[in-house]
C-alpha cells in the first residue's frame, strides 16, 4: 500500500515505522513546511492518507484528501466542530474516510468497559462520576479526544448526566474531566465512581505510542476499496487479530 503522511510529527513517525514493517511504501511526509509537495502527487500515487496534524490543520487536510479521491484515515483530536462537515463531504464524494479519537485495541476495549460500568451505575446515583486524563506537556488540546468519547459514553447511559465540562468542580447535569499535563506520558486515562463510602476506578494506560500507530495503519489496509465513513466498529467487527 502506498501510504500518504499527513503530519510527520511524534505520530507520523510512529506510523512511519510500523506501516513500513507491515510492507507498505511512504510516498509523502507532510508537515506545516512543505504542503506544496502535496500538488506534486497524482490520484494512483496514494493508496491511502493517514492525517494526524493538528486541531487547526485536520479539516483542510481532510478535505483536501477527499477532493482528490483518497481514502483518509484521521487520528487527530480537537477539531470535531467540523466532523458534520467532512463526513457529509465524504458522502457527497463517494470518499472513504475513518475517524477514531484512539486508535489502540485497549482503549477501544476500555471504552465498550466505560460504558457497561456507567449501565450499572445508573442504578447507583449515590456515585458520582468523574474523569482524570494525563498526557505529555506537548498536547495541544484539552480535554483528550479519548476523555470525551469516554463522557459520550456515559452521557449515554446515566440520564442524569447531559454534558462533560473541563474542571474538577462538581456539577450536577456535568461529567467533570481533569486533565494533566506531565513530562512525556504518552496517555492515561481514569474514571472514577465516588461515594462517601467508596470508590469504584477503572484506568487505561498507555505504554507508548505503539497501539494508536499500529491501529491507524491496520485502519488504512482495511479502508482501501471501502466508501463511506467509518469508525472502529466498524473494524473490530471484523478484526480480532490486531
Ligand atoms: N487517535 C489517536 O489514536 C491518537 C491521536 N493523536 C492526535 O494526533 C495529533 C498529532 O499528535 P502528535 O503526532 O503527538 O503531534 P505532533 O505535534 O508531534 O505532530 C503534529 C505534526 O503535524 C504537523 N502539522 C501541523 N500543521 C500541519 C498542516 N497544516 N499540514 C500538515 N501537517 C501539519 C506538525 O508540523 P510542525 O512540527 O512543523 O508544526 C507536526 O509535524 C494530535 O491531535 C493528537 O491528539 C495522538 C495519538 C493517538
Ligand atoms: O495527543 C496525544 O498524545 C493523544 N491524543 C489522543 C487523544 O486526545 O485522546 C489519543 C491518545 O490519548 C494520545
Amino acid at each position: 500500500m502506498k501510504v500518504l503522511l499527513l503530519g510527520y510529527g511524534k505520530m507520523g513517525k510512529t506510523i512511519e515505522k510500523i506501516a513500513q514493517e507491515r510492507g507498505h511504501e511512504i510516498v509523502g511526509r507532510i508537515d506545516v513546511h512543505n504542503r506544496a509537495d502535496l500538488e506534486t502527487l497524482g490520484q494512483t500515487d496514494v493508496d491511502a492518507a493517514i492525517e494526524f496534524s493538528s486541531p487547526e490543520s485536520a479539516e483542510e487536510n481532510l478535505r483536501y484528501c477527499l477532493k482528490r479521491g483518497w481514502p483518509v484515515v484521521c487520528g487527530t483530536t480537537g477539531w470535531l466542530d467540523h466532523r458534520a462537515e467532512i463526513e457529509t463531504m465524504c458522502r457527497e464524494t463517494a470518499g472513504a474516510f475513518f475517524y477514531a479519537s484512539n486508535y489502540s485495541i485497549g482503549v477501544n476495549l476500555f471504552f465498550r468497559l466505560n460504558k457497561i460500568l456507567a449501565r450499572f451505575m445508573k442504578s447507583y446515583p449515590s456515585y458520582h462520576v468523574s474523569m482524570t486524563e494525563i498526557h505529555h506537556t506537548e498536547k495541544k488540546d484539552a480535554p483528550s479526544g479519548t476523555a470525551i468519547t469516554l463522557a459520550e459514553g456515559i452521557i449515554d447511559q446515566l440520564p442524569a448526566k447531559k454534558r462533560w465540562i473541563n474542571e474538577v468542580e462538581p456539577q450536577e447535569d456535568a461529567v467533570p474531566i481533569e486533565s494533566l499535563r506531565e513530562g512525556t506520558v504518552p496517555g492515561t486515562h481514569v474514571v472514577r465512581y465516588e461515594s462517601d463510602v467508596d470508590d469504584i476506578e477503572i484506568k487505561h494506560t498507555a505504554h507508548s505510542r505503539q497501539g494508536f500507530a499500529l491501529g491507524a495503519v491496520v485502519a488504512a489496509e482495511w479502508l482501501v476499496g471501502k466508501q463511506g465513513v467509518f469508525g472502529m466498529e466498524d473494524l473490530l467487527g471484523e478484526t480480532a487479530t490486531v
